[in-house]
Parts: structure tokens; C-alpha cells; sequence
């Protein structure tokens, strides 16, 4: 179990991401137990039937009135970003939101800042922000995190602690939250529409669709192993593949001359924007 003082956390908003956060927590990781048992996680959500959902599958007590929460020494604050502010503001200083203790708040919403956080939460209160991606559901999660003008090394170890058992954890100035959003927080939707578009393009070549899918996604796998697991850098693996006079060389040229990655900057570009934008005062 994780030790004092992240012994019982609340989650604010579980929808996908606070529900896959809880179910990592649970889940025993052999040889090591869970994180957290049932007694020590509890939820925030909007709609009684979501909560009735998460009790049943996870026999943790849920709420949708904020005062009503369990106490808790984390706070996750995982609902959408435009919804940050209003949920705050509603809760009207009761339940994890009333000044009468120190909590650590670790928010994971795109783009709000620590500082904006700051301002809406009790005066002198402790933030991290994190930015995980959907991989986290397998353990194969990439998380970044940063600290807010009030945490401390021991508040962001407890936060380390929380994402670790989901994977990758990097800490990172607060200034590169926007980019690490569209690199890898964003970045699991790109490569879902990467093995679509290449089993689409298997298909225009005559492949059957479903084989298509099957043999893009392995290569997805596969590439993506053979570089997390091997020394060879993305660079060395491509020039591997590469035949002189080949086909790997013909496809890249095609992509190249295409704009393959000047397509591909300009999405991270504006999902970095996108992010800034989410976090502008509203
Ligand atoms: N999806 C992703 O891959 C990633 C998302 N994020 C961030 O995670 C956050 C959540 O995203 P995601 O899980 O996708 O969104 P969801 O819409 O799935 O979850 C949002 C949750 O907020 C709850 N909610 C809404 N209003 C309130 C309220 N007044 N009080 C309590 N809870 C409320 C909703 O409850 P109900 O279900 O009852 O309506 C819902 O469960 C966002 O800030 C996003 O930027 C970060 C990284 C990756
Ligand atoms: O699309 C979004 O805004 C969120 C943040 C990162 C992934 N999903």
C-alpha cells in the first residue's frame, strides 16, 4: 500500500481517465499488491448512475455532492478543463475543497495551470499537474509532471508514486505541460489514426480490410517494442529497413514529398495551441 502521506485519494470526476487512474490503483501488480484498497479511494461524479457504476465495480464510495466526499489526502481533479472552474467554485470551499487541511491536489486537466489552480483552490495549497495518455488503462502509460508554486519534493514524489505503477513518469518544467499534452497525451489518437490510414492504404492496395488492420497494427507493435526494448535509434531502425533502390525508400520519398512531416508538426502544433487555449483565463 502507498505509504503516508497519499493514503487516501479522492478522484474529482471519473470519467475515462479518473475511472482507469481507480482501476490501475486496485489492481494488484504481481509480485507487488495494489497501491490502494477500496477503503482507501473514493469519487466525485456528476450523475447518481455513474456513481452507482464505479461502487459496483469497485466498491469504493462514491458521491455527487462534493461536500459529502470521504476525506482524503489527495485530491485528483480529473474533470474536463472547462469544467475545472465551475466545479471548484460550486463545491463553495466544503469537502476537499474547504480550507480546514493541507491536501495535495494533483489535477490532470489539459491546460490549466498550476497557478490558475492555485488561485481557485485554499490559499497555499499544494498542486501537481500531470499529464498521463490512455495507455496507462495496460501499464503502458506516459505520464509528465510538475510542481506548483506550493508543492514541495515530497508532494511530487506521492504524485511520482501515483503514476508510476502506469508506466513512464518524467518530470518536466511546467512551460513544456502544453507540448508533452500534444506529444503524448494526445499523441495514442495518432497513432490509432496512423494504423487506420495504413490499413486503408493496404486496402487500396487490394488487401482484405481485416488482414490489413492485423498486419498494420503488429507493425505498429512490433516497431514500437523493437525500439522501447533494443539500442538502435528510430533513425538506425529506419535506415535498417531501408534497401537501396527499394520499396521503404519509394514509400518514404512519396510520404516525404507529401509532407509527411510538416503534416505531422502541424497537428502537434495546434494540439500544443489547444492546449494554451484551455488553460487561458475564461
Ligand atoms: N482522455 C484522455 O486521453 C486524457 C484526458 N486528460 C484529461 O483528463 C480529464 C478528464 O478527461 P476524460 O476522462 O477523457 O473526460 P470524461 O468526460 O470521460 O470525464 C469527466 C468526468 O467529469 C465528471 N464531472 C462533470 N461535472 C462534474 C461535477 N460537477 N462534479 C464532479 N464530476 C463531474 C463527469 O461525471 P459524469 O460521468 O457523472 O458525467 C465525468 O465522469 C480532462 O481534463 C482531460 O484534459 C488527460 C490526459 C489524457
Ligand atoms: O483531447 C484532450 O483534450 C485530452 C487531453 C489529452 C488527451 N485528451
Amino acid at each position: 500500500m502507498i505509504e503516508s502521506p497519499c493514503s487516501r485519494v479522492l478522484v474529482v470526476g471519473a470519467g475515462t481517465m479518473g475511472e482507469a487512474l481507480i482501476a490501475g490503483w486496485l489492481r494488484p501488480q504481481p509480485p507487488a499488491p495494489a497501491l490502494l484498497d477500496a477503503r482507501q479511494v473514493a469519487a466525485v461524479n456528476a450523475r447518481p448512475a455513474r456513481s452507482d457504476e464505479l461502487t459496483a465495480r469497485y466498491g469504493i464510495a462514491c458521491t455527487c455532492d462534493v461536500a459529502q466526499a470521504p476525506s482524503a489526502d489527495v485530491v485528483v481533479l480529473a474533470v474536463k478543463p472547462q469544467k475545472m472552474a465551475e466545479v471548484v467554485r460550486q463545491a463553495n470551499g466544503r469537502g476537499p475543497f474547504a480550507p480546514d487541511a493541507r491536501r495535495l491536489y494533483v489535477s490532470i486537466a489539459a491546460g490549466v495551470s498550476t497557478a490558475a489552480l492555485e488561485r481557485l483552490l485554499p490559499e497555499g495549497s499544494p498542486v501537481v499537474r500531470a499529464m498521463p495518455n490512455m495507455p496507462l488503462r495496460i501499464g503502458a502509460g506516459a505520464t509528465a509532471l510538475c510542481a506548483g508554486a506550493h508543492a514541495g519534493e515530497a508532494d511530487l514524489r506521492c504524485a511520482s508514486r501515483l503514476f508510476s505503477c502506469f508506466g513512464l513518469v518524467e518530470k518536466v518544467s511546467e512551460q513544456l505541460m502544453d507540448a508533452v499534452c500534444a506529444v503524448s497525451g494526445s499523441g495514442p489518437a495518432y497513432v490509432a489514426a496512423f494504423v487506420e490510414a495504413l490499413r486503408d492504404a493496404g486496402q487500396a492496395c487490394g488487401l482484405e480490410r481485416g488482414l490489413s488492420e492485423r498486419l498494420a497494427l503488429q507493425t505498429v507493435l512490433g516497431t514500437a517494442r523493437m525500439l522501447a526494448e533494443g539500442n538502435q535509434s528510430p533513425a538506425e531502425l529506419r535506415r535498417s529497413i531501408c534497401s537501396p533502390g527499394g520499396t521503404t525508400l519509394a514509400a518514404l520519398d512519396a510520404m516525404s514529398a507529401s509532407g509527411f512531416d510538416s503534416v505531422l508538426a502541424r497537428g502537434v502544433a495546434a494540439a500544443c495551441s489547444r492546449s494554451k487555449e484551455l488553460g487561458a483565463p475564461s
